[in-house]
């Protein structure tokens, strides 16, 4: 499998499998947020547009990332929406990398959105449909987050099989700018958990696939064996 690893600004055509990875935390909030039972996410171009979507569908749930804001129902935290129920919810989520990262690759044939949370339903995935040359959208810090690079080399090195250990990737993860920040407290919107939460390596059996769907970029919780959204996800209780 011949691997591409490119930041959102060195997308030039659009791929045809891309997996856009967003560790910290876009993707994990996106699989805690169908883990507690949400239906689909729909992807926001902008906080003004995660609003006027509210506006039409005052029953879905808008997420942004960093502080609460007025218009906003969560963060982009796990440690928090782990404690959220989502049942059947619709969730329109905002944030500034991973979000971006899965619009900007909206004309692939296949998108995946990842994190360590559902890396095996990734990988599992690329090995079953045989991806030739995959492209990994590394969202964070443009392309250069340790926690999204070493994710994306993990997934694809499970893809490929040339990988079993995930320990030197989660150490690497965890010793980023970004779990260092968190960690601190230095990002707002966020819990005390969200990094170990961000590094549970396949917490979760489902894989994130994202599509075009009317106007919107909608993303679903897929069945890693056929590629098919899959609904519900039974909620986890923490
Ligand atoms: O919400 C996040 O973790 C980040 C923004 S920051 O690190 O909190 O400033 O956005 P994401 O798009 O999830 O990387
Ligand atoms: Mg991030």
């Amino acid at each position: 499998m011949d691997a591409r690893f490119l930041a959102i600004d060195e997308l030039t055509a659009p791929p045809s499998i891309a997996v856009v990875v967003d560790v910290m935390r876009a993707c994990t909030v996106a699989a805690w947020a169908f883990a507690q039972g949400a239906e689909k996410i729909v992807l926001a171009a902008s906080l003004d547009e995660a609003l006027a979507l509210k506006a039409r569908h005052p029953d879905w749930v808008a997420l942004k990332d960093g502080p609460a804001a007025p218009g906003f129902d969560a963060v982009n935290s796990p440690g928090l929406l782990r404690s959220t129920d989502l049942g059947g919810r619709t969730v329109v989520q905002k944030t500034t990398a991973g979000t971006v990262g899965a619009l900007a690759v909206k004309e692939a044939s296949l998108v995946l959105c990842a994190g360590f949370v559902v890396a095996e339903a990734t990988a599992r995935i690329l090995r079953a449909r045989g991806c030739d040359e995959v492209t990994f959208v590394v969202t964070g810090e443009g392309g250069r987050a340790d926690e999204d690079l070493a994710c994306a080399r993990y997934i694809a090195g499970r893809a490929d099989e040339t990988v079993t250990d995930a320990a030197p990737f989660l150490r690497r993860a965890a010793t980023s700018r970004t779990a260092t920040e968190l960690t601190e407290g230095v990002r707002q919107g966020a819990h005390p958990d969200d990094v170990a939460l961000c590094l549970e390596l396949d917490r979760f059996p489902f894989a994130l696939v994202a599509a075009q769907e009317d106007s919107l970029m909608v993303l679903r919780a897929a069945d890693s064996a056929s590629v098919h959204p899959v609904h519900p996800v039974h909620p986890v209780h923490p």
